[in-house]
């Protein structure tokens, strides 16, 4: 010690003291956008925006996004998740179709996470033929009327994506999810199951959007096959059989084939040599059944 009094802490700015560091949006805050950006939200682009900064650390945990992952978001909306993956470091390349979220949402991120590594693509997911930066993970709370034909749609086209997180409306999680057998196995278990592993992460609370849906949400997680099931021309030979399959679901699977397979003599026949029971139905078949018979199948 030198005998000098240690110079008095400098008084805080209480301008600044009194403004927390903040780097999710809050319910207050998402309000404010909205009503800043004249956004009433939509039914029909399923405009539900998470309020709750927990929430959106849930879904970056479940999702295992890492620093240095790229990471797409489909409906990035006013930037709730995005700024959760955000924060830890991930890029996000964030595709939205609403010009008005899209073009707000750099704007958010730099005041909120300055420099953070946002890619922001105008536009429709379900016509995009690039993503930038070869995103190995999904991660986004879908639009629940377009989530599986998204989901599906990204999977097809973009290989880089191994894995991620979504978050659906409970009853279409269920069903991606679900194994044969199960009452709610339909297509939609059967094409996602083509691509990889869907399991169930954890419900949702309706009180954590706004506007409150009047659905309940599930996350649902996937990691995709390390190689493709097969090629893209027998994937389009299967779906149809899957399609078919589920259009008459309570149907004999020689009946209800039959109108893909020509006759439900000529389903008998090809299902019999797919080594498959033409008198099961749809639900009691996995993914590899269907494309058994689709590799036997020579379209007329
Ligand atoms: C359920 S909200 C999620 C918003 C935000 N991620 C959140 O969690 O708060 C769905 C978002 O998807 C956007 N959207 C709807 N249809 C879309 C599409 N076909 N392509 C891209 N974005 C879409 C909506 O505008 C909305 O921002």
């Amino acid at each position: 010690m030198t005998g000098r009094h240690s110079p008095e802490p400098v008084p805080a700015d209480p301008a600044i003291a009194a403004k927390p560091t903040k780097t999710l949006l809050g319910p207050a805050e998402i309000r404010d956008l909205a009503e800043m950006l004249g956004v009433n939200p939509t039914k029909k682009l399923g405009q539900n925006f998470v309020i709750d900064g927990n929430t959106v650390r849930r879904i970056v945990k479940v999702a295992r996004v890492a620093p240095g992952d790229t990471v797409v978001e489909v409906g990035p909306g006013l930037g709730s998740l995005t700024l959760g993956m955000l924060e830890i470091g991930a890029a996000v390349v964030a595709v939205e179709i609403d010009d008005r979220l899209a073009e707000q949402l750099p704007l958010t991120v730099d005041l909120m996470q300055p420099g953070a590594a946002l890619t922001v693509i105008r536009a429709d997911a379900l016509k995009i033929t690039e993503l930038p930066g070869d995103p190995t993970r999904l991660v986004a709370n879908l639009p629940y009327n377009v989530s599986v034909p998204v989901l599906l749609y990204l999977l097809e086209h973009f290989d880089s994506i191994r894995a991620g997180v979504v978050m659906v409306q409970a009853e279409v999680g269920e069903r991606l999810a679900a194994p044969p057998g199960n009452k709610v196995y339909g297509s939609p278990s059967v094409k996602a199951a083509w691509y990889g592993d869907f399991r169930t992460a954890g419900k949702v609370s309706r009180q954590v959007f706004w506007p409150v849906p009047n659905v309940d949400s599930i996350l649902i997680a996937f990691d995709r096959r390390a190689t493709p099931l097969e090629s893209e021309e027998l994937r389009l030979k299967t779906f149809a059989l899957v399609d078919a399959a589920f259009q008459q679901r309570r149907k004999m699977l020689r009946q209800s084939l039959s109108v893909v397979l020509g006759d439900s003599s000529a389903a008998s026949a090809l299902m019999s040599e797919a080594g498959i029971d033409p008198t099961t139905r749809g639900e009691q078949l996995t993914v590899h059944d269907f494309l058994a018979i689709a590799r036997v199948w020579i379209p007329a």
